[in-house]
């Protein structure tokens, strides 16, 4: 007997902690993890592999298109994440892009720069969200708990409680104050060596929150789909709370959730 979906939504600005807390509680619970900021930054690196990140031109944009059609993107477990930050000693969700491990060229520089502009085109949002339902149909690669009662998701991103599953079973907005969030970020791309420009050069924490302030701006500002805390949103401020604490937060929550279903 298949068991009943059960989607939890996670939104929220850049670097607010969605990933960190999805990926424990995909672990933790059993469930699968989307991350589909991961789809927007991958459609950015297939755009750079392609020479086609210019796509005002209808040429580009239609082949971009295509090859995200013919690209399968997968999301599945790492083990314990190469960070040596203790903050985020935590399993981490690893990308593939055709088989191809890719989680640490997304989180480059280059890409984090450039995604914004994909990210506010129509027809890339709509293949980028077709990706993201096709995932939460697919096989779920995390552990799952043989006493779970339900098919457990996390899909994370900007939208997702207000536009990609509107209807999902509990829905969280992670948010905090700019300068934490930049802090955080600096400190993890230390840590994975990945704190440098496409000419090597070192970026310091002032870049790294100018680009964060920007990415609000232009998620905040975008016509379609922008970051908006969805009505039915539980919203948890993390600027002062711990990740474990946040865990903590989300988690009970979630629980709470489950038993009032279990309920019904
Ligand atoms: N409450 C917290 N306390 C301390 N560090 C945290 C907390 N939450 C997240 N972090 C750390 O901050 C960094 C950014 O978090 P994370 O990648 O989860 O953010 P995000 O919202 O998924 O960002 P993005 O949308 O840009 O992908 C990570 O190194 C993570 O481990
Ligand atoms: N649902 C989503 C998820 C992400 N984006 C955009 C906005 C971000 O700048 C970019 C990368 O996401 P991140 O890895 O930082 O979560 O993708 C979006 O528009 N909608």
């Amino acid at each position: 007997m298949s068991l009943r979906k059960f989607i939890v939504a996670i939104d929220g600005p850049a670097a607010s902690g969605k990933s960190a807390v999805s990926e424990t509680l995909a672990v933790r619970l059993g469930f699968l993890h989307v991350n589909s900021g991961a789809i927007y930054r991958c459609a950015t690196l297939l755009a750079i592999r392609n020479d086609l990140l210019d796509l005002q031109f209808k040429k580009n944009l239609d082949r971009m298109r295509e090859i995200l059609k013919e690209t399968k993107i997968t999301m599945g477990p790492l083990g314990t994440s190469p960070i040596k930050n203790e903050n985020v000693n935590r399993p981490s969700t690893a990308i593939f892009l055709n088989g191809e491990n890719v989680t640490d060229q997304i989180s480059k520089i280059e890409i984090t720069k450039n995604v914004r502009f994909l990210a506010k085109i129509p027809e890339i949002r709509a293949a980028s969200i077709e990706k993201q339902r096709e995932l939460v149909q697919s096989k779920n690669l995390f552990e799952t708990r043989a006493d779970s009662k339900v098919d457990g998701v996390i899909v994370e991103g900007r939208d997702i409680g207000t536009a990609v599953f509107p209807n999902a079973d509990i829905k969280f907005f992670i948010e905090a104050e700019a300068k934490a969030r930049a802090k955080r970020r600096f400190d993890e791309l230390v840590a994975r060596g990945l704190n440098v420009d496409i000419n090597g050069d070192p970026v310091d924490y002032e870049q790294i929150l100018e680009d964060i302030l920007q990415r609000d701006q232009e998620d905040l500002t975008r016509t379609h789909s922008p970051l908006r805390k969805a009505k039915d949103a539980i919203v948890i401020d993390t600027s002062n709370l711990s990740l474990d604490q946040v865990v903590g937060k989300v988690e009970s929550s979630i629980l709470k959730r489950l038993a009032e279903l279990e309920e019904d």
